[in-house]
């Protein structure tokens, strides 16, 4: 066990385009510049009930944007698609750990491409069995909806997973990232934060404003006071 506290790590703030337009992705890409990183959801219909995009378009995006690309794969088979992600040059590919076959072996198929490896739970799903592997990852996603949709409402009952793994990514030495994704806005953003999140996915918040840099600008002074 790590007996130093780990020095906090700086708040990001990752939109995802769920609720973009998806006509006009690049324009939608455009404003959002300020961003720490551009959230990508894709989903398979089989996974979640809920069908986005695949490897084309979201190869598409990386060519139109210089953010780095978060994807987050809610599909079936995450084994045999997310190296693919991967070597499109996306910072971070994550993978679902119910859908996960060998976490520990894709993880590590991941950074051997390049890319920074997560792991997403969804909110009924235990972080003890887990916690092992957590060596293995850059990032772990705790989500605070039902993977699916956007414009869902926050689930409190998430809140203590968050203590428990920002106690085990401390004792870790609190290199890696712990990040929440479903109802984050102004109002929920501050109680993940004290319960430890540190990289924030907010979908509908961001892109049902009039000026979405201005509304990551928000969500970032209210993490910073
Ligand atoms: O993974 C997701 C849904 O499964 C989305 O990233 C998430 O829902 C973002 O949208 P919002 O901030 O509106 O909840
Ligand atoms: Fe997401």
């Amino acid at each position: 066990m790590n007996t130093s506290t780990p020095s906090p790590r700086t708040p990001c703030i990752h939109p995802s385009i769920l609720n973009a337009d998806f006509a006009n992705l690049a324009r939608e890409l455009s404003r959002i510049s300020t961003a720490d990183a551009v959230h990508v959801d894709v989903m398979d219909n089989h996974f979640v009930p809920n069908l986005t995009m695949g490897l084309p378009v979201v190869e598409s995006l990386r060519k139109a944007t210089d953010l780095p690309m978060d994807i987050h794969l809610m599909i079936e088979d995450p084994d045999q698609w997310a190296p693919q992600y991967a070597e499109l040059g996306c910072e971070s590919v994550t993978f679902h750990a119910e859908a996960a076959k060998a976490p520990v072996r894709l993880a590590r198929e991941l950074h051997a491409r390049g890319t920074k490896a997560a792991m997403a739970l969804k909110p009924a799903t235990g972080i003890d069995q887990y916690l092992d592997m957590l060596g293995e990852l850059d990032m772990v996603l705790l989500m605070t909806v039902e993977p699916g949709f956007g414009g869902q409402a926050f689930l409190d009952l998430v809140l203590p997973k968050i203590r428990r793994a920002r106690r085990a990514v401390d004792d870790l030495g609190g290199e890696i990232a712990i990040q929440i994704d479903g109802g984050v806005n102004a109002e929920t953003i501050l109680r993940a934060a004290e319960a430890g999140a540190d990289t924030f996915v907010a979908g509908s918040a961001v892109y049902s404003a009039e000026d979405p840099d201005a509304a990551i600008a928000d969500l970032r002074g209210l993490l910073t006071g």
